[in-house]
């Protein structure tokens, strides 16, 4: 059976997805390369709740991560994880209205800037990273 679709709308949902990433006190992490708190993250602007219309998010991490399928379900549609280092990830919408097919995003991981000695400055170190991009989710003839 054929979903009846109305022809000739379409339906742009504004996202933004991406990064914060802050230093770990080092004395919180003994023994363990784990430098950086980051949270990857998707939203909706000006507040909207994506989870109107995405039924689950995939955030895919580098293989070296337990678990690196991570699926959330609900909004705030975001994981927390801590790390040493940046690498691309992978984002997959999925969509209530079943007819809709899968989005995946890409984003590639930012944390702080190493100086040449390897040392991060003391303006950058307190402060922390902030990486977003800007997109735009087009439905057209929406069921
Ligand atoms: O950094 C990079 N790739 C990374 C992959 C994974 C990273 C990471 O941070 N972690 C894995 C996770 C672990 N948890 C437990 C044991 S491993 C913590 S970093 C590339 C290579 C140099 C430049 N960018």
């Amino acid at each position: 059976m054929s979903t009846k679709r109305t022809k000739g709308v379409t339906i742009v949902y504004p996202i933004v997805y991406g990064n914060t990433a802050s230093l770990l006190p080092q004395k919180k992490v003994p023994d363990s390369d784990h430098t950086h708190k980051w949270t990857v993250t998707v939203k909706g602007i000006n507040g909207q709740d994506l989870g109107h219309f995405i039924k689950k998010v995939t955030f895919k991490l580098h293989e070296t991560y337990s678990n690196p399928q991570r699926v959330v379900e609900h909004p705030p549609f975001e994981i927390t994880e801590t790390g040493w280092g940046e690498f691309e990830l992978s984002i997959k919408l999925q969509f209530i209205e079943g007819s809709e097919k899968p989005v995946t995003l890409y984003h590639n991981l930012r944390l702080h800037s190493y100086e040449d000695d390897g040392s991060i400055s003391t303006s950058s170190k307190n402060k922390p990273v902030q990486s977003f991009q800007y997109d735009e989710l087009v439905f057209t003839d929406p069921p």
